[in-house]
């Protein structure tokens, strides 16, 4: 760390810049939590290096194997701190309601208080890291500025691949004057002095005991989702947790889907598809722009434009292998940051599903493998690692003006019911598909995995508003100029009797999208059913792949009771909102339990 970028606390930018208030806040930080030191981060490599090293020095990084992973490390968290922590997740608005039942809440003032009880003293002896960082391109109007201020430097060097970080965003803040303002501090690593707090009204972040990804980079759910969300409310655009990418078909036409799937649910895979051999010889392309989060407002044309806000992808490892994610594989081959992977002896990152061979030495909390006692890697283990070096990143996702979207996807883990694909017949049915996904739980967050919840829009623990009004902001961009997206519903996950997966999945989701692509342009065949429209077998492109008799009949099935006890289900869900839930919601609901029953 070169002694010019240490500075005094009030001193970023000239005398009564617009800096005024960043300068204030962070002195107001340093004065709550006392840290020895504080550092303005610029982003520089000098920096970044400077701040390995020093994690090197004290265990927070190992270095893994040169040859094979050069300038690649591994940090092994607390063993009770690997995942989101919903119990302990609040939005903090002036009322309940505004927060609604989808979120924990607490009054802003008792929330303030009690973390603020926290944050008291807890940098001492420990460095204070000011972080300005920009979610998507710098020169682009849908991005948006933050500044974290964190006791960890683990969670710089990730905000420096997730994120815009360092002088160019302190400048764009400079010109702008107004950013989230997001405090952290890994505390104790103690579960009981742990909280993630929201102030969607004060743009404000307060995040204390996790140094986890979700938990602690906050530029990522906290702002990018929670706090973006409700700022999208007021100025009419949406934040997502949705992929976005790119298909080229072979005629050159590129279409941008985004799709939104729960935590640990195939975004990451989707955005990095490659296409099937015969798509690949055919000249078909997929092109990743974002693989977590999407931010969209409608543009001139009346369509929807879409920009990723993040610079890097922070991915699941377990599953990653060079069959079923090659684009990933080759992302994270160096200058990555691992986190609770295992290790074989010579410091190579393995985790389940890794298939390339290797055997594991170590576990993710550093014991000697033992299959007796569980996985190598952790099971919701994690990459971080610059977008740049993904061989499919999109030239188009550094655009400022975004990629016009020609379809939005739903989808969720449904071992049962649940079709391969459908269409909504327009944007409020689509809407209500989005309100109504469920997925089973998985380890992205702590808590039971597999069991079925209502996960609406992928969103259940990321929207920072009461979901009611939510779906009310979603139905409100249907207006006479608009040039929508089609939505769709996916399902990857179903289940044949013997629980094996029915679709094959990964590079073979392309057949489905293709299909999307063709109903987008008119071309492709459907058939009618209260759910949607729905292909047959024979409507998309299955070459190559040879489909049970089972799976034809459960991918391709409409199964009316078990869509009639859903939908009972989907009512009493909405209901559950109260008046606030849009009565055109409701209608949508009313008209397909109605179809259902026509028999
Ligand atoms: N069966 C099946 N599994 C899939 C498919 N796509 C992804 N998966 C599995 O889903 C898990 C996680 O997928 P990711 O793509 O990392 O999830 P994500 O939605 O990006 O998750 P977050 O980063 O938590 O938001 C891995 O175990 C994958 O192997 C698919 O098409 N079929
Ligand atoms: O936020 C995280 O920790 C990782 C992630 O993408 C998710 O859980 O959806
Ligand atoms: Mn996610």
């Amino acid at each position: 760390m070169s002694a010019d970028a240490r500075k005094p606390v009030n001193q970023a930018g000239t005398a009564n810049s617009k800096l005024a208030a960043l300068n204030t806040w962070v002195a107001e930080v340093a004065a709550l939590t006392r840290p020895d030191t504080i550092h303005w981060c610029d982003g520089s490599d000098a920096e970044n290096d400077a701040l390995i090293a020093q994690m090197l020095a004290d265990g927070t990084l190992l270095k893994l194997n040169e040859k094979t992973h050069p300038d690649s490390w591994l940090h092994r968290s607390h063993p009770d701190d690997v995942a989101r922590v919903e119990h302990l997740t609040f939005v903090c608005t002036t009322a309940q309601d505004d927060a609604g039942p989808n979120n924990h809440w607490m009054a802003p003032a008792e929330a303030h208080a009690k973390v603020d009880a926290l944050f008291d003293g807890c940098m001492a002896g420990r460095t204070l890291y000011v972080i300005p960082y920009c979610m998507g391109p710098i020169d682009s109007p849908l991005s948006r500025c933050g500044v974290e201020i964190t006791d960890s430097p683990y969670v710089v060097a990730n905000m420096r691949i997730m994120t815009r970080m360092g002088a160019a965003a302190l400048a764009r803040i400079e010109k702008e004057g107004s950013f989230v303002r997001g405090l952290h501090s890994i505390g104790e690593l103690d579960p009981d002095r742990r909280l993630i707090m929201h102030f969607p009204e004060e743009l404000t972040i307060k995040s204390y005991g996790s140094g986890y990804g979700g938990n602690a980079l906050l530029g990522k759910k906290c702002h990018a989702l929670r706090i973006a969300s409700h700022q999208a409310r007021n100025e009419g655009w949406l934040a997502e947790h949705m992929l976005i990418l790119g298909i080229e078909n072979p005629q050159g036409e590129t279409h941008y889907i985004a799709a939104a799937f729960p935590s640990a649910c195939g975004k990451t895979n989707l955005a990095m598809l490659i296409p099937p051999e015969g798509y690949r010889n055919a000249g078909w392309k997929v092109w990743t722009v974002g693989d977590d989060i999407c931010w969209m407002r409608p543009g001139a044309d009346g369509r929807l434009y879409a920009i990723n806000p993040e610079a890097g992808f922070f991915g699941v490892a377990p599953g990653t292998s060079a069959k079923s994610n090659p684009n990933a594989l080759a992302t994270i081959q160096h200058d990555t940051i691992f986190t609770n992977v295992g290790l074989t002896a010579d410091d190579q990152p393995w985790w389940e599903g890794l298939g390339n061979g290797q055997q594991p030495a170590t576990d993710w909390r550093g014991n000697p493998y033992d299959p007796e006692k569980g996985p190598a890697a952790h099971p919701n283990s994690r990459f971080t690692v610059s977008a740049k070096q993904c061989p499919s990143y999109s030239p188009m996702a550094e655009d400022p003006q975004g990629v016009p979207i020609s379809a939005i996807v739903f989808g969720g883990r449904r071992p049962s019911l649940v079709p391969l694909v459908f269409e909504a017949r327009d944007w409020t049915h689509g809407v209500l598909i989005g309100a109504a996904m469920g997925s089973e739980t998985t380890a992205a967050a702590t808590g039971a995995v597999g069991v079925m919840r209502r996960d609406p829009m992928a969103m259940k623990p990321f929207c920072g508003y009461n979901f009611a009004d939510y779906f009310g902001h979603w139905l409100s961009f249907d207006t006479s100029g608009a040039k929508l997206p089609k939505i769709f519903h996916v399902n990857w996950f179903r289940k044949g009797d013997d629980g094996s997966f029915l679709w094959p999945g990964f590079g073979d989701n392309l057949r489905v999208l293709e299909w999307m692509i063709g109903r987008v342009k008119g071309e492709a065949h459907a058939v009618e059913t209260p759910i949607g429209h729905l292909p047959t077998g024979a409507d998309l492109n299955l070459d190559g792949i040879d489909l049970s008799d089972e799976a034809e009949a459960k991918l391709f099935g409409f199964e009316r009771e078990g869509w009639q006890a859903e939908f009972a289900s989907i009512g009493d869900y909405l209901d559950g909102y109260g008046p606030r839930m849009p009565q055109a919601l409701k209608d949508e609901q009313r008209r397909i339990v109605a179809a259902l029953e026509k028999g």
